[in-house]
């Protein structure tokens, strides 16, 4: 039996301006445009590799080695559009196998933690698009194809590109103007780094669909973020990735953090995903830029209470200086050579709040990084069609 195959591996991107709410559920359109940096794959990536052969039976999905369910509505919506794609491309040329018709063979690994706030679905479902797409060999653009990873799951749309990103969200109501596009590639701005503080919790009560569906239905505050913040804060931010202004992007992105928790926290009833800890560090943060004079440092949160703090290379030593102070007992900082960290002198010393330590788990430092990448390594063996 001939079994195709194609891989790649898809990053991590963190929203600086929250995507929160949808005005169509099904399609995964969104009520607001969003921004994100894409963090480097070396730390936090997916790899997937696909196969098809006209002798597979059913669809299959082995994630993290362990058989799931692909008959969810999200991936049934994107198989079926890559597989109209593919018609299309085999009805221009009737000479090629006739993969639109067969069955995927499905394999993907996270290099961390699945469901864990760290946006797994994110680079799940952009490699998955990524390399259904690679083995049809589609010619659409990467935009057209983040429409298609878009209804795996709304936020997977950035990760199909490098650096800097926005999702678009259009006004079709087939969502065809719904696409992520590049606002600038990494190279543009490559000294911006990110550090995660995983804090340390339960699994989060709401799911980001259906608490976005409750903010959508019951918040005020919601319809004056959509309608008189976000579109101004979303030309703003563009322009201060292309100025390369960090203290006005970081202000930005703080502010977004803050007004997408306060529509949870307004919501009915509230959705609440910062914890005692994560306040903290937001604290913490606006002590640390108030003592450097200027904001050098930009905490961001996502559904739930872990912290992502962005910085650009040359504060490396004052930003993870105060980190090391803190959380320097917890693992993740095997790279970095300590000898270049140092507490800032004008940092107030009573604000150094040690009880915050035991809140956090581990630290992940990372930085921008780019899309998904081409790869020759195969989770599929091509003899059977089944995980190596
Ligand atoms: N590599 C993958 N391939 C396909 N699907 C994946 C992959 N990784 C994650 N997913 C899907 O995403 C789901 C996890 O999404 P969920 O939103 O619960 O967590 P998360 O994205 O890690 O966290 P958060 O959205 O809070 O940042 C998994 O249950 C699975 O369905
Ligand atoms: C807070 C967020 O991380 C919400 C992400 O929501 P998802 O993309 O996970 O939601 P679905 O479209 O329902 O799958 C903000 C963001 O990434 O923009």
């Amino acid at each position: 039996m001939s079994v195709y195959t194609a891989s790649t591996t898809a990053p991590v991107n963190i929203a600086t301006l929250k995507y929160w709410g949808k005005r169509d559920k099904s399609l995964n359109l969104p009520t607001n445009s969003s921004i994100s940096v894409t963090l480097s794959q070396d730390d936090l990536r997916t790899l997937t590799s696909v196969a098809t052969s006209s002798s597979f039976t059913e669809d299959q999905l082995w994630l993290n080695g362990t058989p799931e369910s692909l008959t969810s509505e999200r991936t049934v919506a994107c198989l079926k559009d890559l597989r109209a794609l593919r018609t299309a491309v085999e009805a221009r040329d009737t000479s090629l196998p006739k993969f639109s018709e067969w069955k995927l063979h499905i394999v993907s690994e996270n290099n961390f933690p699945t469901a864990a706030g760290l946006a797994s679905s994110a680079a799940g479902f952009s490699a998955l698009v990524k390399a259904i797409a690679k083995l049809y060999e589609l010619p659409e653009s990467m935009s057209e194809i983040s429409k298609i990873a878009r209804k795996g799951s709304g936020s997977a749309c950035r990760s199909l590109f490098g650096g800097y990103v926005a999702w678009e969200m259009g006004s079709e109501v087939d969502g065809s103007d719904s696409k992520a596009v590049e606002v600038a590639p990494l190279e543009h701005w490559p000294s911006m780094k990110a550090a995660i503080l995983v804090v340390s919790a339960d699994k989060k009560d709401t799911p980001s669909t259906s608490g976005m569906q409750t903010t959508v239905a019951t918040s005020d505050l919601f319809q004056h973020r959509i309608k008189n913040v976000v579109p101004t804060r979303f030309i703003e931010m563009k322009e201060t990735i292309l100025n390369k202004d960090f203290a006005k992007f970081a202000e930005l992105t703080m502010k977004d953090s803050n007004s997408f928790h306060a529509v949870c926290l307004d919501s009915y009833p509230p959705i609440k995903y910062l914890n005692d800890t994560s306040m903290k560090v937001i604290k913490l943060i606006h002590t640390l830029n108030a003592a450097a004079g200027e904001t050098i440092a930009a905490y961001t949160f996502d559904a739930g209470p872990n912290a992502v703090i962005y910085y650009l290379e040359e504060n490396e030593a004052v930003v993870l200086g105060l980190l090391h102070e803190l959380f320097g007992g917890v693992a993740g900082w095997e790279k970095v050579d300590k000898e270049q960290l140092t507490l800032l002198k004008a940092f107030p010393k009573e604000h150094l709040d040690y009880d915050i330590t035991k809140g956090v788990a581990k630290i992940i430092l990372t930085r921008v990084g780019p899309g998904p990448q081409d790869t020759e390594q195969c989770l599929i063996n091509k003899e059977t069609g089944l995980p190596n």
